[in-house]
């Protein structure tokens, strides 16, 4: 199964995302799209962080005969980062191409250009399941929240079609919460205002967790959803558990707000490892992946 790479934008060079087709069956299975993390600007962070968990998924029992089946296609977008202080550029010497100072909304905007491309060459509509890690889970509810500030809705892909399931690994979904958990840690402000500035309100306006359970959050805004599955790992030491405890609490009235019971859910997924060791080690973010899957076959 080969990989292609498109570009969805020729500004910059991390505006890619890879694309490896299973199945091009009329009745296709899933799409899974992967988003990475590295708090918005880590550029080891790349597509490629997908990868150990795909193959599990590809190759290895119980996946290939339970889950893999369901699965159309792998796909897993990178996107403009913000500066990060251990990974300095010339500022005159480093083209703007390949120059990285994106700020909010630059990330999502290139997230959701991401789809669009996928969208229009694939036509998947609503089967596909967004899965993020980090930052990257941030970014994944961010896609269907229905307003979010620092972001003029006028800009905004508006007729994506929505993914019926997003599964947030390690993520982070309440941005001060985040911060004040670590306040000894300067990384964890500077990585904050890296991505939006220092005005703190502005943090709680684009955090899932802040403005989840309200019209202007996820309730309002993910109306296609079906399943929202949030892993943690007790071992995790960048990201800790209350963030998917308060996700969990943020998505509570977009859950009861289904039109018919059990058509709405979300799922608390312990999985084990260190913030990276999930999907480097690719078992858990597999294991994961396949757990959403499963759960969405059932609904
Ligand atoms: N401090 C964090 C807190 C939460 C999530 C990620 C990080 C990171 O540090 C990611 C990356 N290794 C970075 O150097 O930016």
């Amino acid at each position: 199964m080969p990989q292609e790479i498109f570009s969805y934008s020729n500004d910059h060079v991390l505006q890619k995302v890879s694309v490896t087709v299973l199945s091009d069956d009329p009745q296709p299975g899933y799409w899974v799209i992967f988003i990475h993390g590295g708090a918005w600007r880590d550029p080891s962070k790349t597509f490629a962080d997908l990868a150990a968990a795909e193959t599990l998924l590809c190759t290895a029992e119980p996946y290939t005969s339970t889950v893999l089946p369901h699965i159309a296609a792998f796909a897993s977008i990178e996107y403009r980062l913000s500066a990060h202080p251990e990974h300095p550029q010339d500022p005159v010497a480093t083209p703007p191409s390949q120059f990285r100072n994106a700020r909010h909304p630059d990330h999502l905007a290139d997230v959701e250009s991401a789809l669009a491309l996928l969208q229009g060459r694939y036509g998947f509509g609503e089967r596909y399941v967004l899965v993020g890690h980090s930052c990257g889970a941030t970014l994944a509810f961010q896609t269907v929240m229905r307003h979010l500030g620092g972001y003029d809705d006028h800009f905004r892909h508006r007729n994506l079609a929505q993914p019926s399931a997003i599964l947030g690994v390690a993520g982070i979904y309440e941005c001060r919460l985040l911060r004040d958990h670590f306040s000894g840690i300067s990384a964890y402000q500077d990585l904050f205002e890296g991505a939006f500035g220092p005005d703190e309100t502005l943090w709680d306006a684009v955090s899932p967790a802040k403005v989840g359970s309200g019209f202007d959050g996820i309730q309002g805004g993910w109306t296609a959803g079906k399943l929202a599955v949030l892993a943690y790992s007790a071992e995790d030491e960048l990201v800790d558990t209350s963030q998917a405890e308060a996700m969990e609490e943020a998505l509570r009235l977009w859950t009861s707000s289904a039109s018919q019971e059990e058509t709405r859910r979300t799922v608390m997924l312990p999985v084990k490892g260190r913030h990276d060791e999930i999907w480097e080690k690719g078992e858990e973010l597999a294991r994961a992946i396949a757990f959403t899957l499963t759960e969405l076959q059932k609904m």
